[in-house]
């Protein structure tokens, strides 16, 4: 139990509910003899471990919980039932500016700051200039926090949090609300203390943030835990359930806890389809040019176990294959080889305005890249029902050896909304090969040419 750096267990929070504001004194007066509030339970039995050096994200829709379960865990919350037991100095990039005086000026702020942080004024002063700087408001770190727009007292409030020496980090995504360069800073900064054995707790939105940067992650809906899992699974099943139609959501959330009431179908899909692939001696047959090198390209083994399906609204997509200039099927390519990414899709219903996309990811869930057929507003006016179409996107894997996986999605307008008729996350898997005479390094190979030459100076 020692490596545990935070334990949350059974935690709910209820909040009273008053109609008008005078109930609220009406109440205290009547000590509870009648009452003049309703109650929301917010969280209902919440409880998880997280470890040393993890870093964790929570995800959810609108309203599910997260701030809520953040502040609690932080400590400016206190839940109405449950635990949590926290081991380390926790800093929060929670709502921002909160704890500022506004009449104080950002230096005197930052004593203040700190000392609630548990810090002495050596200890401040050993790291005021790191705070200024990070937090690039320049003179106004002399004036009152009160003539402060709200993006410098964000910028000052994450400087502090930011700075302080600490072994926990909870973040909300109000990083979102700085400019993008600040925003990189901020990143930077926790990617540094993730390097550096830190624990984080993160909340955001972006499914791509949490897959980038998360070990693990929690899927939270209406105050309930759902499933906690790898964050690409758990971000796979998040976007399902916030495409889902209304009608389709009870149902979901029901395939949700049985997979994780059963631990079934889970995380390692990529660890697996290396494995089989693998066993294929795909990369020997390709190094010696044998005569089934081109069966070879194509590797049966390699194939999502993980593939989610939105509910459908009026179109299926089926038989997903990539072919190469010959027209052969493969799934195991080379960086600099065209290949044609196809599919097909039945509509059952009249749909409009309908396009095509594809994406490509890596093993982590990190998106890579794709393409749609056409923007909004000038996909296919109208798709008739029993009408199939055949979908074609040629493509140049550029990428570094390893394994990627295919999305597929059909997007038409319902209404007035912008849906997706059909999508399918993980559809394919396909593997690049070493390349040993590439310079290439990381993922992307943006054909970099590097040039070294020896000059007088
Ligand atoms: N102080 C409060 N009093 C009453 N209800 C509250 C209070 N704080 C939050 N809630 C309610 O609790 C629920 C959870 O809110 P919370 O802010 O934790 O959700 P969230 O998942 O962070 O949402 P978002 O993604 O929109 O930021 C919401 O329905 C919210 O209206």
């Amino acid at each position: 139990m020692n490596n545990i750096s935070i334990s949350v267990r059974d935690v709910s929070k209820c909040f009273k509910i008053y109609k008008q504001p005078q109930d609220r004194l009406k109440q205290s007066l009547m000590r509870g003899k009648k009452d003049y509030f309703q109650e929301f339970w917010a969280l209902n039995d919440i409880s998880f471990d997280i470890y040393k050096g993890e870093t964790i994200g929570i995800i959810g829709r609108n309203g599910s919980g997260k701030s809520t379960l953040l502040q609690i865990i932080a400590g400016t919350l206190k839940q109405t039932s449950g635990s949590v037991d926290i081991r380390g100095r926790v800093a929060a990039l929670l709502e921002l500016g909160s704890g500022f005086n506004p009449e104080f000026t950002g230096r005197e702020n930052i004593l203040m700051n700190g000392t609630i942080l548990g810090l002495n004024s050596a200890q401040i002063n050993e790291l005021y200039d790191e705070i200024v700087s990070f937090a690039e408001i320049g003179e106004f770190i002399d004036r009152p926090v009160k003539t402060y727009s709200s993006g410098m007292a964000l910028r000052l409030a994450f400087a502090v949090q930011a700075v302080v020496p600490k072994e926990i980090l909870i973040v909300d995504e109000a990083l979102a609300v700085g400019d993008e360069l600040f925003q990189r800073k901020c990143f930077l900064k926790i990617e540094e203390f993730k390097k550096q054995g830190g624990t984080i707790l993160f909340v955001s939105h972006s499914a791509a943030a949490i897959v980038e940067l998360c070990d693990r992650a929690i899927l939270i809906d209406s105050g309930e835990q759902l499933i906690m899992d790898t964050s690409k699974r758990v971000v796979n099943l998040y976007q399902k359930l916030v495409f889902a139609p209304a009608d389709k959501i009870a149902a979901l959330k029901n395939e949700i806890r049985s997979l994780r009431e059963t631990g079934q179908g889970v995380s390692q899909a990529t660890d697996r389809i290396d494995e089989a692939y693998e066993s294929t001696g795909i990369n020997d047959a390709v190094a010696s040019n044998e005569p089934n090198f081109k069966e070879a390209m194509y590797d049966p083994h390699l194939i999502p176990t993980e593939m989610v399906a939105y509910e459908t609204r009026g179109a299926q997509i089926f038989d997903a294959e990539i072919v190469n200039i010959e027209g052969e099927k493969v799934n195991i390519l080379l960086a600099d080889q065209k290949y044609i990414y196809r599919y097909y899709v039945r509509f059952d219903r009249t749909c409009a305005d309908v396009r095509f996309g594809m994406l490509i990811k890596t093993g982590s869930g990190l998106e890579l890249g794709g393409a749609q057929s056409a923007l909004l507003g000038r996909g296919r006016p109208i798709v008739d029902a029993g009408e199939v179409c055949k979908v074609e996107f040629s493509f140049t894997p550029r990428l570094t050896q390893g394994v990627y996986f295919l999305n597929a999605g059909v997007l038409g307008v319902d209404g007035t909304s912008d849906v997706y008729l059909d999508r399918r996350i993980d559809l394919l898997a396909f593997k690049i090969l070493p390349n040993e005479s590439s310079f290439m390094t990381s993922i992307v190979d943006f054909n970099v040419m590097p040039e070294v030459v020896s000059i007088e100076r």
